[in-house]
Parts: C-alpha cells; structure tokens; sequence
C-alpha cells in the first residue's frame, strides 16, 4: 500500500521541514563555540544551486563534560522555545553512520553582542544598550514561565539579529526546575563560568531565575563597558579563584561602575547583584524599571 501514489503524495518524511538531510548542508565557515559544540555556518542547499538558506548548525563535540543525552536535552528545550527574543530553532540532522546529531538554527548575521559591541562601539547609545537590555529581560521572563533556567546568561551568547534586535542562545546548560523546588541544583559542575555566577551558584551549585538575574546585571555591565573586557576581566583561571570570589561578593565587593555610565543603570546591575536572592527583583520588575528609563533618556 506505501506504493500506492496517494500515500506518496503524503509522506511525511519528505515534508518533515525539521528534518536536514546531511548531504544537502553544505559547510561554509565556523561561527563559534558554545557549550557542548562548535556552530558553523552551513547553507542548506538541496537543489544544489545556492539558492538554498543559510543556517547556523551545532555539531556535538562529545568529550567527558557532554554527551549525547545533553545534547538532545538542549534541542528539545530549543524546539519548543517560541520568543522573539530567543534564537529560533530550525531543526536537525542526523549524521549517517557516525551516531552522532546536529542541530539546526536561523543565522543571525551579526553574531554575538561581544563582537558587535567591540565593533560599533563609537555608534551604540545607551538608549541602544537598553534595549538590548530589555529584550534579554523579555526572552527570560519568557523562559520562567516554562520554568527554564539558562545558567549561562553572559555577552557570548547573546546574538544580534538587527541594530534593533538581540537573541538569546545557547541552551547547552538549561534545565528546568523540577516543580515542587525553586531551584536546580547541579552535581558536576564542570566548567563554569563562575563570573557570571550567584554566589549560591559558587556556594552550593544552586541555580535559580535569582541566579539567572545575577547574571542578567553581569550582562548588564559588559553591555555598559561596550564588552570590553580589559575593562573588567572576566575570565580569569586558576582553582582557588571561585573561593577567592566568593569571599570578595560576601564581603560585598562587587563590579565598578562602567565609565560613563549612568547611575540609575548602575543602580540596576547592584539590584541584581543583591546577596540574598530573595531580595533581588525579578526580570518583569527589572523589564518595568528598564523601560521607565528608556523614556526619560533623551537621545
Ligand atoms: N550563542 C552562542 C555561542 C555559540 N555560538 C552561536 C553562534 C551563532 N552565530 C550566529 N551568527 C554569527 C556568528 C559569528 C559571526 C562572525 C562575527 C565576526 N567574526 C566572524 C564570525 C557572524 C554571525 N548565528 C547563530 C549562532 C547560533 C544560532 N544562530 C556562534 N557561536
């Protein structure tokens, strides 16, 4: 009966668009490395003319941190994210033979804030910056409402899709927080980027929408410091630092303010930095007080 010409006609196999097939992406340069993988631009070009569309893709790097269980984690919780602040999911492909996967996303051809803040520094206003801000703050309200927590808010993986407009990417450490708690707490953790982290998160590995708001002011401040990171380094190795950091945030130090930077904003980032995460506001109160801002700035 599969031969039958109706059945043909509506096979979904052929008209699965979530579905690329590996000998139709064709590699054209590496656009990065996120968690877990390395993302290169591929055009996806089944009729082998160029005219097919051009797709950022994630191959999974397996080493002892990631496997492949994790990866397919991150593309299911990218499948079902529908925001347009949040990186949008094209689909994946299965490589044949090797058991491996990629997965498939729009290209946003301005990459990630880090870059596009070095690059047009002399022409982002601040008004920009909040924006930007306010669009980071909509993506994650919108993630807490499917009680998502990213754990990896930073610049790095803030994407830009227009001067208008900013996405947030990168789902590889994402996980939900399981309902009868109010935070994830992780057993290995692996490479983390303890900058950006609460200190709960340093202390205990406990990561919450709280954590994600500490984050969010990290992020708060590499946009202010044009993600300039002579300014404030922020990444720095070495085994005693995560205690060494700990101590200083506990003894209340935290991040200068970025030059030039007004005080109600700095004002912002120190809400999100409060110790006590219960204290700290969350991404709608910090999305309302963006955009009063926003209106009393003059251009
Ligand atoms: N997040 C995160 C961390 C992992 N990661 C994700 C991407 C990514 N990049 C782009 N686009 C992109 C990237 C770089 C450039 C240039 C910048 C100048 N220098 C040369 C390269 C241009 C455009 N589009 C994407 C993605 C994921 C979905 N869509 C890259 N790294």
């Amino acid at each position: 009966v599969t031969q039958s010409p109706v059945w043909r006609a509506i096979s979904p196999a052929q008209h699965d668009q979530t579905l690329f097939e590996e000998r139709h992406l064709r590699y054209i340069h590496p656009l990065g490395k996120g968690n877990f993988g390395s993302v290169e631009l591929c055009r996806y070009d089944p009729l082998g003319d160029n005219t097919g569309e051009l797709v950022a893709v994630k191959k999974l790097q397996p080493n002892k941190q990631s496997t492949l269980e994790d990866f397919k984690k991150e593309v299911k919780t990218l499948s079902i994210l529908h925001c347009d602040y949040i990186v949008k999911y094209r689909g994946v492909c299965y490589s044949t033979g090797r058991l491996s996967m990629s997965l498939v996303m729009e290209y946003l051809p301005n990459g990630s804030l880090i870059g596009y803040m070095e690059n047009n520094r002399h022409n982002v206003t601040p008004r920009r910056m909040l924006l930007f801000a306010s669009q980071i703050c909509k993506g994650m309200e919108y993630l807490q409402t499917l009680r998502y927590v990213h754990r990896d808010l930073a610049a790095r993986n803030i994407l830009v899709a227009s001067e208008s407009l900013v996405k947030i990417a990168d789902f590889g450490l994402t996980k939900v927080i399981p309902c009868d708690k109010e935070y994830y707490r992780v057993t290995q953790p692996g490479e983390s980027p303890i900058f950006w982290y609460a200190p709960e998160s340093i202390n205990e590995s406990r990561f919450s929408h709280k954590s994600d708001v500490w984050s969010f002011g990290v992020v708060l401040h590499e946009l202010f410091c044009y993600c300039d990171t002579n300014s404030n380094p922020k990444r720095v190795r070495s085994p005693s630092i995560s205690m060494q950091l700990a101590n200083i945030l506990k003894n209340n130090w935290r991040l200068p303010a970025p030059p030039n930077c007004q005080p109600k904003v700095y004002n912002l980032m120190k809400q999100c930095w409060v110790y006590n995460f219960e204290e700290r506001p969350c991404f709608s109160d910090l999305g309302n007080q963006i955009e009063t801002i926003m209106q009393d700035e003059r251009e």
